[in-house]
């Protein structure tokens, strides 16, 4: 049953200033209210403009007439006023402008933590995928956000100012004649509608600018990027990466220049109309004044009240700043609002201690993809067993483990734990108690303890027990070799060492071990050992095995020597198991595993003889 409606049609999106200004409330409600309460008094100060400067004029209009010291009082109020009204002027912006900065600086903080935690906070992988996302994710990390939101709340105080001001100067006309001020309110409405469009569409051409800047500092990183280096230098790859570069920098930002130019074409169109409108309102005022219906104090009144409502004429880039901005924080708030229910949905039963994990007619697609990877999928998995999972490149062994650990769900079919649907554990749980190492493990730039402990961040960490981790790992001849030991910084960034890609797996190993002494039952180990050579591979599996006794192991691998010792074999196939058992059991039956293994144990034999 769908959920019933409660509005008629799609609701209107909330106005980007407002989503600023309640959001920068939210971040810093003292710094806000002393800049509305500025901005506030700032927009008396053309009205009062207007009555000072009236009134001086009145004042020496009696000053003429009364001489000192008759008209002196007025005269000297309006002076003082005036002078008055010119510091406030002056001032305010300055304190306005300081303000509006350190609120921007505060919301920028304050959103990017909450893409952050937002990112971080669910359990599964598809939304960090998505490409809404990946554009905010773009944002956070070329410093796009910043620069958004801190404009952004400068653009608001800017045209907060001057709006604010000319709103009271067309209020002052209304003592003049109604139809004016109202006339000059009307022009200036339609040249706003006319000139926010324009930043509007300027908008939508932006959308997307922000991955197709990421794309462009992506590739000019590259060139200076350790890890890229060689094959930079091999390849000859700078000038074809530098021509990258420019390329989508260009595109990226061509859409947004032909709208720019278009934009500020037809805004100096209309400011030019309505300024030729604002000029009007002089002629009655002239008219008057000859024909004595205005004093000339009243006449100055009117015609600087006129001029302050030039205001509403600013057609500034403020106006597109405030716009993308608003547009930021909508998209963090439909990124919070999304990630919620991933993290605090109704999963919440314990992760069973006993039973099988068994996947029953799972199948499964990439979200967005139409192609499924794996489709019936029928598997046992005992507890406390090792069982080994081969299959081609791209058979879905991967997307299998990835599956398991809850980082998505299946399209169909559900996975059991322990009779218990996954969907209904506690995801959190269910992710400490698998301890993965999955084939692009993180290498920590810190140093080998922290490498290894943050398998399981928190744990206490007694060093006979890391030394045990390091044994069964292989770890322990590289601390031995290290110069710093177990303290070692793992990175020449940070002037540390680097490992070989072997010796990096040992840590990588050592970190899941060291996850499975936290307490975690099930370890994944995708293709942990590829670096190694074979006979260095099988001897770490037996004692990874002889080490995590009572754990559930599942093992993908290429190398048949490795995978032969598990207790059960699954090859993958079209996204099903195709054939399932011992070493033994398999290669008596003479199948695709019994061909895999005959194929690999020749090559070997024959690389030996050889
Ligand atoms: N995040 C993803 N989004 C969309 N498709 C994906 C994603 N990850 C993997 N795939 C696709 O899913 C299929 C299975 O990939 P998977 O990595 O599970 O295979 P595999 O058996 O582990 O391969 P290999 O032996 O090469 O590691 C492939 O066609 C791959 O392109």
């Amino acid at each position: 049953m769908s959920a019933p409606t409660t509005h008629a049609g799609p609701r209107r999106p909330t106005p980007p200033v407002l989503l600023l200004v309640t959001e920068a409330l939210r971040t810093d409600r003292a710094a806000m209210v002393g800049l509305l309460g500025t901005l506030t008094v700032f927009a008396t100060l053309p009205a009062g403009l207007a009555v000072a400067s009236g009134a001086l004029v009145g004042g020496l209009d009696r000053l003429r007439a009364l001489g000192w010291p008759g008209a002196s009082r007025q005269v000297l109020l309006a002076a003082a006023g005036l002078g008055l009204v010119f510091l406030a002027q002056l001032v305010l912006p300055m304190v306005a402008r300081v303000v509006a900065e350190r609120v921007g600086r505060a919301l920028d903080r304050a959103v990017s933590g909450r893409v952050v935690a937002a990112l971080a906070a669910p359990t599964g992988l598809e939304r960090l995928e998505g490409p809404d996302t990946q554009e905010l994710i773009s944002g956070v990390r070329g410093g796009l956000i910043a620069t958004n939101l801190r404009d952004a709340v400068t653009g608001l105080v800017n045209i907060g100012l001057v709006r604010a001001a000319a709103t009271l100067s067309a209020l002052v006309l209304l003592g003049y004649r109604w139809w004016v001020a109202l006339g000059l309110l009307a022009a200036y409405l339609v040249a706003m509608v006319v000139v926010s469009r324009l930043y509007q569409r300027q908008l939508v051409s932006a959308d997307g600018t922000p991955a197709g800047l990421a794309r462009a500092l992506y590739l000019k990183s590259l060139i200076i990027t350790p890890g890229a280096a060689k094959e930079v230098r091999i390849f000859g790859l700078a000038d074809w990466l530098l021509a990258g570069y420019r390329d989508e920098w260009s595109r990226a930002l061509a859409r947004v220049r032909a709208e720019r130019s278009g934009a500020l074409r037809v805004s100096v169109v209309s400011t030019v109309a309505v300024a030729a409108g604002q000029a009007l309102v002089f002629v009655p005022l002239a008219a008057d004044l000859t024909a004595g219906a205005l004093t000339p104090g009243r006449f100055t009144a009117f015609a600087v009240a006129a001029v302050g409502c030039g205001g509403f004429l600013l057609a500034s880039p403020d106006l597109l700043h405030i716009a993308v901005g608003g547009e930021t924080v909508r998209a963090v708030r439909e990124l919070e609002r999304s990630s919620g229910p991933t993290t605090a949905g109704t999963a919440r039963r314990p992760v069973p201690r006993a039973g099988a994990i068994v996947f029953d007619g799972v199948g499964f697609r990439y979200p967005g993809s139409p192609d499924w990877v794996l489709r019936g999928l029928d598997l046992t998995i005992e507890p406390g067993t090792s069982t080994a999972v081969v299959g081609v490149n791209g058979a879905g062994k991967t997307t299998l483990v990835k599956l398991l650990c809850g980082f998505y769900r299946p399209t169909e079919g559900r996975i059991l734990v322990g009779g218990v649907d996954l969907r209904d554990l506690d995801p959190v749980r269910w992710q400490r108690h698998c301890a993965a190492l999955f084939q692009d493990w993180i290498r920590w730039s810190l140093p080998l303890r922290d490498n290894v402990l943050l398998g399981a961040p928190g744990h206490p960490a007694e060093q006979h027990e890391l030394d045990e981790v390091a044994k069964t790992s292989g770890l322990d001849q590289v601390v031995d070799e290290l110069p710093a030991g177990w303290d070692t910084v793992l990175s020449r960034e940070f002037d540390g060492v680097d490992l070989s890609g072997g010796q990096w797996q040992r840590v990588g190993l050592a970190r899941a071990l060291w996850a499975t002494r936290a307490g975690a039952g099930v370890l994944l180990l995708d293709e942990p050992t590829s670096a190694l050579d074979v006979r260095g591979e099988t001897e770490l599996y037996d004692l990874l095995l002889a080490a995590a006794p009572g754990r559930t192991v599942v093992l993908i691998s290429h190398r048949f020597a490795t995978v032969r010792r598990a207790d059960q074999i699954l090859v993958l196939a079209g996204g099903r198991v195709v054939e399932r058992g011992d070493h033994r059991s398999l290669m008596d039956a003479g199948g695709e595993y019994a061909a895999m293994f005959t194929a690999q144990a020749r090559r070997f034999r024959e690389e030996d003889q050889a």
